[in-house]
């Protein structure tokens, strides 16, 4: 699995917890496959600005570029609304693990949020592992994300 990561300088600290997170998934996700991760910034804490970022992620991933996108920003709100304007995307902002398999298995969300300033690394390496070994369920949830495709026509 390819994923692609990036924060603004809010969730600069949390992207580089899970990107040690995601190292120690290897062979881990729902394939067992390895985990291909790329960094799209950003570099420091120093200010930037979330929605470069979430588009930086969102287009790699829809696109076909990676397979699902992390980002984080203070709150994980607003890098989430950018990702979510770029068409083919589903972005999640998460909170906790259950809600990471929620969104991967009913509505394959390629896209997981996080916030820096409200998540801690502990409980975002819980998330991140349900978001990465957990797979869409299909079935009664196909036709309801095909209603959200036809959202963005
Ligand atoms: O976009 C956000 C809120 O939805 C993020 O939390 C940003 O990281 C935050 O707005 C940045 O705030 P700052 O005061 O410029 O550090």
């Amino acid at each position: 699995m390819r994923i692609a990561i990036a924060s603004d300088h809010g969730g600069f600290r949390l992207k580089e917890e899970v990107k040690g997170f995601l190292q120690g998934l290897q062979n881990a996700d729902a394939d067992g496959g390895s985990l291909e991760i790329i960094d799209l910034g950003t570099d420091s804490e120093q200010s930037v600005d979330y929605p470069d970022y979430g588009e930086k992620v969102a287009r790699a991933v829809a696109a076909g570029d990676y397979d699902r996108g992390i980002v984080v920003c203070g709150t994980g709100i607003g890098i989430s609304i950018a990702a979510n304007k770029i068409a083919g995307i589903r972005a999640a902002l998460c909170h906790e693990p259950y809600s990471a398999r929620m969104a991967r298995e009913h509505n394959d969300a390629n896209v997981l949020a996080l916030g820096g300033r409200v998540t801690g690394p502990e409980l975002a390496r819980e998330i991140v592992q349900a978001f990465v070994t957990t797979e869409f369920a299909g079935g009664r949830h196909a036709k309801r994300l095909d209603k959200i495709a036809a959202l963005e026509r």
